[in-house]
């Protein structure tokens, strides 16, 4: 398998194992595919796709980070520490966030095609 192949394989099963471990993970693919069939159904446009798929990958992705961070802290850190602490608690501030944006923009764009 070429370099590049791999890497993307390396990636895929980091997305899949988050996903299998991860409950906001599946919370969030939940909502994704909530929004996405609203989405069809109230006809979206494009420019309003773009800034509602652009939200899910952030937060998908910032999730996947945070869960990163928790993997790091407890390898680096299996007793409690105020840093550890620290740490997971920031990386979970950073997915929070993005996920009340995400709440606050998905508002914005759907409100007026339901209630015009
Ligand atoms: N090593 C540590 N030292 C100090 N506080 C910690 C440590 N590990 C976790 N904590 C605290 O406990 C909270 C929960 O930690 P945990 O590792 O269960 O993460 P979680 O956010 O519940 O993640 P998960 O998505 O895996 O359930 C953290 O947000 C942090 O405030």
């Amino acid at each position: 398998m070429s370099k590049l192949l791999r890497s993307f394989s390396y990636a895929f099963a980091g997305i899949g194992a988050g996903i299998r471990t991860q409950a906001n993970m599946r919370i969030h693919i939940c909502a994704a595919i909530i929004v996405n069939a609203a989405g069809i159904l109230v006809h979206l446009e494009r420019f309003e796709w773009l800034v509602i798929i652009l939200m899910q990958a952030a937060v998908m992705a910032a999730e996947l980070v945070n869960t990163a961070v928790e993997h790091v802290v407890d390898l680096a850190s299996p007793e409690q520490h105020p840093l550890a602490k620290a740490a997971k608690d920031t990386a979970a501030g950073a997915v929070l966030i993005l996920a009340i944006a995400a709440v606050i923009i998905g508002l914005i764009v759907f409100v007026p095609h339901l209630w015009p």
